[in-house]
């Protein structure tokens, strides 16, 4: 087994971000939105999903995307990716969506979508995300081979190096079995090892707690907390908690009807929210002082006829 001292030496990301501190603090934002719309379809049937969102994400940020089922999460975090599907009948308009400076609007013509280099993905399912047919350590081979690390030792102990950082030991049983052979709960920490293992500016992280019970989302709320910390990786959360990203993040945005309603520091947003679809969501939060409830509020308690 490698030592912590030789991990620390070979690891990509910790020869990028040997330190312990807070990510520096820049002006420039690592992603920038402007009037982003993605309407799905044409004409009659059109579905406009995401209509003129705006908002940025600092380095090291951590923000949460809150939303009831289709609002237009997903295809605002796939937009956001370069992994939305535009050959399949999907219209991305924006003024302005940059990564790191960098125009990233999904390329039309491509007849299959190409994620942005500096943004990764952990999926709620991490059964379908991970190719079910390659070796634990054949995907990370070709994750590492395009971060750049391909010499053969080296890919082996930066992938035992991020099996360890998400809490898995027998490194080498776990690079030799595939999808179907891990747990649940495993599957789920080689998912997020690859998404890191890149150094990602930006790490999405699309309803990773969905599938799992309290105790199992609260241990992946941390991990991906800590781990994105340790880097300086921005984190991108989009789930139905409200309580956990209350917890989990720094700023919150609040999508319903695939229009960016709200946008709070977290810490703030039980105080100061505004819209009527925020205030509903906070209030079916359960807390001590509504134990007692008979019933929690339903949205046609907030929202105008
Ligand atoms: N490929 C598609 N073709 C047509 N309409 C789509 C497609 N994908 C999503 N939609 C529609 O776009 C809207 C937003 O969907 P989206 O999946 O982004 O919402 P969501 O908030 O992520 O929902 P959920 O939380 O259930 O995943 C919905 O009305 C959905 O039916």
């Amino acid at each position: 087994m490698t030592t912590t001292a030789e991990r620390e030496s070979l690891s990509l990301s910790s020869r990028k971000h040997d330190t312990d501190d807070y990510p520096p603090v820049t002006d420039r934002p690592v992603l920038g939105v402007e009037d982003l719309t993605v309407t799905y379809g044409t004409g009659d049937s059109a579905v406009v999903a995401v209509r003129e969102a705006s908002f940025e994400i600092a380095p090291g940020e951590r923000v949460a995307l809150v939303g009831e089922s289709g609002s237009g999460k997903s295809t605002l975090a796939m937009t956001i990716a370069g992994l939305l599907d535009v050959s399949a009948g999907a219209t991305v308009e924006s003024t302005r969506l940059e990564f790191e400076g960098s125009p990233a609007l999904p390329e039309t013509g491509r007849s299959v979508p190409r994620r942005t280099d500096g943004i990764a993905m952990v999926f709620q399912d991490a059964m379908t995300a991970l190719d079910p047919v390659w070796t634990i350590g054949g995907q990370f081979k070709h994750v590492l081979a395009g971060a750049g690390i391909k010499g053969r030792r080296e890919r082996a102990d930066t992938t035992a190096y991020w099996l360890n950082k998400v809490g898995l030991s027998d490194t080498k049983r776990v690079m030799r079995s595939r999808p179907y052979e891990l747990s649940g709960g495993m599957r789920q920490r080689v998912m997020t090892a690859l998404a890191l293992c890149g150094s990602p500016r930006l790490l999405i992280a699309d309803e990773p707690t969905s599938a799992l019970d309290a105790s199992l989302a609260r241990g992946t709320m941390e991990l991906l907390q800590n781990l994105t910390q340790e880097q300086g990786t921005a984190l991108l959360i989009v789930s139905h908690d409200i309580k956990l990203c209350l917890e989990f993040s720094d700023t919150m945005l609040v999508m319903y009807r695939g229009e960016l309603v709200e946008q709070k520091a977290s810490a703030e947003i039980v105080a100061t929210a505004t819209h009527p679809y925020t205030k509903g969501l906070l209030g079916c939060v359960p807390t001590l002082a509504n134990r007692s409830a008979t019933r929690l509020p339903v949205l046609r308690d907030f929202m105008p006829a």
